[in-house]
C-alpha cells in the first residue's frame, strides 16, 4: 500500500497519473467522496461520487478501510477491492490524507509505505492550485489556509520529497516504490528460490 499525501496543490495527482501510467504493478485505489466532480474528473476512476446519505451508509455498514473528513467533504476507501488484490499481492497507490494515512497505518503497519509531497514554497503552492483552475478563489483560499496545518503532519510519514522540478520528483518516489519492493520481507517465494539456488 503505497500512500502519496500532500498539501492540496503540491502534485500527488499529477505525480500518481505518472506513476500508473509508467509502472503496470501498481493500481489506483479509487476513494468515494461526497465532493462534487470537478470537469473532467470521470466517476468510478478519480473517485466513486456518492452522496451524503450513501457514505454514511458505507461507514456503518464497515465498508470503508478508514475514511476522514477534508475541506467538508467525506472521503474514503472502499474495503473489498483492496483487500482481494493485496491477497493477490498486487500493490496499490493511495491519494489519501494524513488521517487516513494514520488510520491504514494503525491497521495494516507493514505493509504501508508512506510518503509525503511537500512544493517549493508557499508561492508556487498557491500558484500551482490557481493554474490547475479547477477552484475558485474561495475554494483556493479555504485549501491555502489549510495547507500549513497539512504540511505539519510531514513527520508521520516514511519519506519526504520537495517537488520542485516534477521529473526530478517523479523518479525519486518511482525510486522509493522500487526499492520498497525489494524489502526481503515484502518478496514473496524467496525462500523456495534460494533453497533452488542452493540445491548442491
Ligand atoms: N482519508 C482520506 N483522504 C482522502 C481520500 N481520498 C482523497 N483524500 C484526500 O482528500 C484531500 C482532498 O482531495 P481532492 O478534493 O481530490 O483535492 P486535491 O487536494 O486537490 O487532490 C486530499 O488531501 C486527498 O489526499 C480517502 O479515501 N481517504
Ligand atoms: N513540479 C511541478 N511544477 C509545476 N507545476 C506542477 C508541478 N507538479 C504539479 N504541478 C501542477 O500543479 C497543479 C496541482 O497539481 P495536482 O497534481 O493537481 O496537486 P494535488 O493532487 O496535490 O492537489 C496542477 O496544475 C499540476 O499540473
Amino acid at each position: 500500500m503505497f500512500i502519496l499525501s500532500s498539501p492540496s496543490g503540491a502534485g500527488k495527482t499529477t505525480i500518481a497519473r505518472r506513476l500508473l501510467a509508467e509502472d503496470g504493478a501498481i493500481a489506483m485505489s479509487v476513494s468515494v467522496t461526497t465532493r462534487p466532480p470537478r470537469p473532467g474528473e470521470v466517476d468510478g476512476k478519480d473517485y466513486h461520487f456518492v452522496s451524503e446519505a450513501a457514505f454514511h451508509q458505507m461507514v456503518g455498514d464497515g465498508e470503508l478501510l478508514e475514511w476522514a473528513e477534508v475541506f467538508g467533504n467525506h472521503y474514503g476507501t472502499p474495503k473489498s477491492h483492496i483487500k482481494a488484490g493485496l491477497k493477490d499481492g498486487r500493490d496499490f497507490l493511495f491519494d489519501i490524507d494524513w488521517q487516513g494515512t494514520q488510520q491504514l497505518y494503525q491497521r495494516m503497519e507493514v505493509d504501508v509505505v508512506r510518503v509525503f509531497l511537500l512544493p517549493p514554497s508557499i508561492a508556487a503552492l498557491e500558484q500551482r492550485l490557481r493554474c490547475r483552475g479547477t477552484d475558485s478563489d474561495a475554494v483556493i483560499e479555504g485549501r491555502m489556509a489549510r495547507a500549513r496545518s497539512e504540511i505539519s503532519h510531514w513527520d508521520g510519514y516514511d519519506f519526504v520529497v520537495v517537488n520542485d522540478d516534477i521529473d526530478d520528483c517523479f523518479e525519486k518516489v518511482r525510486t522509493i516504490l522500487n526499492a520498497e519492493r525489494m524489502r526481503r520481507a515484502r518478496q514473496t517465494g524467496l525462500v523456495d528460490f534460494t533453497r533452488d539456488l542452493m540445491r548442491p
